[in-house]
């Protein structure tokens, strides 16, 4: 396999890729769109900082590609709509540059009060000026932090260390949380008023896009400042422009821009204004560890092994990834076995769980089912990120219920499929660990271990069927390992699964079809 690393992604935390024997690691120069578009198919895995411009057209070439690891946190470079249905993985690494980003946001805030950086270059410039630079103190400001997540919270915290008030607007975390912090939560407006410096923290979204524009501006208190160091677009910088230029804004400092890179920004003609070029990030021990996180990331992708940190498909607590770990190949068989026995064009796949699995976080289960069942009808490529995409893309409604009847199995999953023929219900079990098990179809009970080849035909309960079936499959030298047969009541309906060490041919088929009693036959491969 192959991994393309761009974007100066630190070398020496690679490690994790490089002990790999069967992975190739490739760091070229800076790459053209087009340069990358014509390599890409070479590669299984590619790794990128915010630079490189992960879209449709490069991941329409990448024929081959399972999973994008972003050496940091914003994925805003990458086409997530693209990869997801392509198939194709997208990990980040959250939590390693926290401290670089958040740091840098107090570095700003501390520039911003005291005219560091123009001191500095008057001073180079060979002027002795302390009139100019008079500053103004940090202790017993207000600083409002819009988006308490990682980077919000360490920077309330620093600024808690320099006494400073901190307030912060963040709809999605509770005041609990926020108390822990020491900080209380109010609204935006009330952020606006009462804020001397204000600082933003929170992703690029439609609802953060421009943000801070005229109207927050006006809100604002006269002489607030403003920090940056998130991403460019939360803030409309023709607003702040304004603001800045009337004097509500005493100063402001970018480190991202709404266009990047940015070198001749209207903004740069304020002296009160301070920008860097998207250095958040840019503190060796942060881009170590962005390294290391998103290495063993990919190599967990590519080795097919649960991975932490996923972008387009849920994260999953190690917790809940105990938890489900043990039912997922279960599930994916369980979706293949369906798909190979049901007839006509599926409209409604529901997965019932049971026992243990009842108050569990069971999507990735569901998921599996469905890409199991859809790697059995479709040509494309089939995984857990695209699995749920390409069902409903088909119509097909994926319904996942928990605690359904009631079942004396410790677990119980149960794979329900309509389609406009027919309905048909599998349900599966694991017993202790890691032993799996078919346990009814339709409603029959059966004992069968998922896996290689089987032949399932439903038929009547009577004599002179296994026979002539066994007898039938003997003739082609096919063996059978092993044979289930249940039925609800003597004499009624019942289904027979024969395991087969391999496929039985379509023409023994239509003679097992023909034995008086058979009501069908069908070989299923797992
Ligand atoms: N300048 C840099 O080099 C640099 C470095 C690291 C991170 N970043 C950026 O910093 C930002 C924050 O990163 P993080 O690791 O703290 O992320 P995070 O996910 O931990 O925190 C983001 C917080 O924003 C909140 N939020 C989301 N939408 C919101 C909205 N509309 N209004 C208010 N709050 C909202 C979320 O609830 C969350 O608490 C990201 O955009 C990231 O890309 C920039
Ligand atoms: O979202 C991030 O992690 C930061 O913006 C860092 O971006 P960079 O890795 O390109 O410096």
């Amino acid at each position: 396999m192959k991994v393309l690393v761009l974007d100066g992604v630190e070398e020496e935390g690679l490690q994790a890729l490089r002990r790999e024997p069967d992975i190739e690691v490739d760091i070229p120069n800076k790459l053209t769109e087009d340069q990358l578009v014509g390599i890409i198919g070479e590669y299984d895995g590619m790794i990128v900082r915010s630079a490189t411009k992960v879209n449709a057209r490069v991941l329409e070439h990448a024929t081959k590609l399972k999973v994008v690891g972003r050496a940091g946190v914003g994925v805003d470079n990458i086409d997530l709509a693209a990869a997801t249905a392509k198939g194709v993985l997208v990990v980040n690494a959250p939590g390693g540059n926290t401290i670089a980003a958040a740091e840098l946001t107090m570095a700003m805030m501390q520039s911003l009060a005291r005219n560091i950086p123009q001191a500095n270059a008057t001073l180079r410039s060979g002027k002795w000026d302390k009139k100019s630079f008079m500053g103004v103190e940090l202790r017993g400001k207000v600083l409002g932090v819009i988006g308490l997540g990682r980077i919000g919270s360490a920077v309330a915290k620093r600024a808690q260390g320099m006494e400073m008030r901190v307030v912060a607007y963040d709809p999605y975390i509770t005041e609990e949380n926020a108390a822990i912090l020491g900080v209380k939560l109010l609204s935006l407006e009330e952020i606006f008023k009462q804020s001397d410096f204000i600082t933003v923290h929170l992703p690029l979204t439609r609802e953060s896009k421009y943000l801070l524009d005229e109207k927050a501006f006006e809100t604002m208190k006269q002489g607030v400042r403003i920090i940056n160091c998130a991403r460019g677009g939360i803030i409309k910088e023709s607003a702040l422009y304004e603001a800045m230029k009337s004097g509500k804004v005493a100063g402001a400092a970018l480190d991202v821009f709404e266009k990047e890179p940015n070198t001749d920004s209207p903004l740069f003609e304020f002296n009160n204004f301070i920008a860097t070029p998207h250095l958040g990030a840019s503190t060796q021990e942060a881009q170590l560890l962005v390294a290391v996180d998103v290495a063993e990331e990919i190599v967990a992708a590519l080795k097919g092994e649960p991975v932490k940190n996923t972008v387009n498909i849920p994260s999953l607590s190690p917790k809940t990834m105990a938890v489900v770990s043990p039912y997922l190949s279960l599930a994916e068989k369980m979706g293949k076995f369906v798909a190979q026995l049901v007839a006509g064009r599926i409209k409604k796949i529901e997965i019932t769980y049971d026992g243990d699995l009842a108050n569990q976080e069971v999507s990735p289960i569901t998921t599996a089912v469905i890409k199991g069942f859809l790697d059995t009808i479709l040509q494309e490529m089939v995984n857990y990120v695209n699995a749920p995409l390409l069902a409903r893309d088909r119509g097909i409604s994926v319904v996942q219920k928990q605690a359904g009847e009631g079942s004396d199995y410790a677990n119980l999953i149960t794979v329900k499929a309509a389609s406009d023929k027919e309905e048909l219900s599998v349900s599966g079990t694991i017993f202790g660990r890691t032993d799996p098990r078919i346990v009814s179809i339709d409603g029959y009970h059966v004992d069968a271990f998922p896996e290689g080849h089987m032949l399932y035909i439903p038929h009547i309960d009577k004599p002179r069927i296994i026979g002539p079936v066994g007898n039938l499959i003997g003739a082609h030298n096919i063996n059978i390992s092993a044979m289930q047969v249940g039925r609800l009541k003597i004499g009624g309906k019942a289904v027979m699964l024969l395991s087969v060490d391999a496929p039985v041919p379509a023409e023994t088929l239509a003679e097992i079809a023909k034995i008086d009693g058979v009501l069908g036959v069908k070989n299923v491969s797992l």
